[in-house]
């Protein structure tokens, strides 16, 4: 990969690991992961709101070079919204990222590109950094719209975003079908619509925007089909799911990151 975009492998743990097992978790990644490892490549983790006070005790106490972040925020700053979580709350904990339209929100919880960039700006608003997914279901894939349905959530959820602020959000392709499938995207899939998103930022900003944003591919991620996707010039990182909850697996994924730059 020959880009000055510094590689991000994040882990999305999803609904998966308590507050104690997070920890232990956590303590294992951080001894595998030596200072060495972290020199070109951004790690974070993505765990269930539960967790994050237990991630941040360790990291703060232990100056890990991981940062973290939570899998959905509100799009309120505070108030009546039971079950909700802000991104006040998020920053508070020392979130640096915040999931946002994950496919999963999307299918389970009806989000659209208007509540997606409700949530968007929500996160501008306290300093986070928007991961914000997007990607095709099977049926848009085999009638060939993938990238033409990717490019329309990328434009619904970054409306209103500022040039300023679209310079630091990080999108994640995850085409629906490949995730928790075991059936990854072929790195042309990946590259195809990662390319056709960054041409569209370039359009929607300018080339310095579009050439700044890191774009992660998700979707059945594994150590032993990573490299053929990370090689991709518009491919920047991965978003790990599964995986993520292996620490052994999660490593080497963060390894890839690193010999890619
Ligand atoms: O949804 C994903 C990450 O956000 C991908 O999940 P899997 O890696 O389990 O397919």
């Amino acid at each position: 990969m020959t880009t000055a975009r510094r590689p991000l492998m994040a882990g999305n743990w999803k609904m998966n690991l308590n507050h104690l097992e997070a920890i232990a978790h956590t303590q294992k990644l951080a001894f595998a992961l030596n200072d060495k490892d972290f020199d070109r490549v951004d790690v974070a983790l993505l765990p269930p709101f539960t967790d994050l006070r237990s991630v941040q005790t360790l990291v703060d106490g232990d100056k890990l070079r991981i940062v973290y972040g939570g899998q959905d925020l509100s799009r309120h700053d505070g108030g009546a919204y039971t079950g909700d979580v802000s991104g006040a709350m998020l920053a508070k904990l020392g979130c640096t990222f915040v999931l946002v339209g994950h496919s999963e929100r999307r299918q389970y919880h009806h989000e659209d590109d208007d509540l997606v960039n409700a949530k968007v700006l929500a996160a501008y608003r306290h300093s986070l950094t928007p991961i914000l997914c997007v990607g095709e279901g099977l049926p848009v894939r085999q009638a060939g719209g993938q990238v033409a349905h990717s490019v329309s959530q990328l434009d619904g959820a970054l409306r209103t975003v500022t040039a300023e602020q679209a310079r630091s959000v990080v999108v994640a392709y995850e085409p629906v079908w490949a995730i928790g499938t075991g059936e990854v995207a072929t790195p042309a899939d990946a590259q195809e619509v990662c390319s056709a998103l960054r041409a569209r930022l370039a359009e929607l900003y300018d080339g310095e925007v579009a050439a700044a944003v890191r774009i992660l591919y998700g979707g059945s991620v594994k150590s032993d089909n990573i490299a053929g996707i990370m090689d991709q010039p518009d491919v920047d990182g991965a978003l790990v799911g599964g995986a993520s909850l292996d620490p052994g697996e999660f490593v080497k994924l963060c390894r890839f990151g690193e010999m890619s730059v």
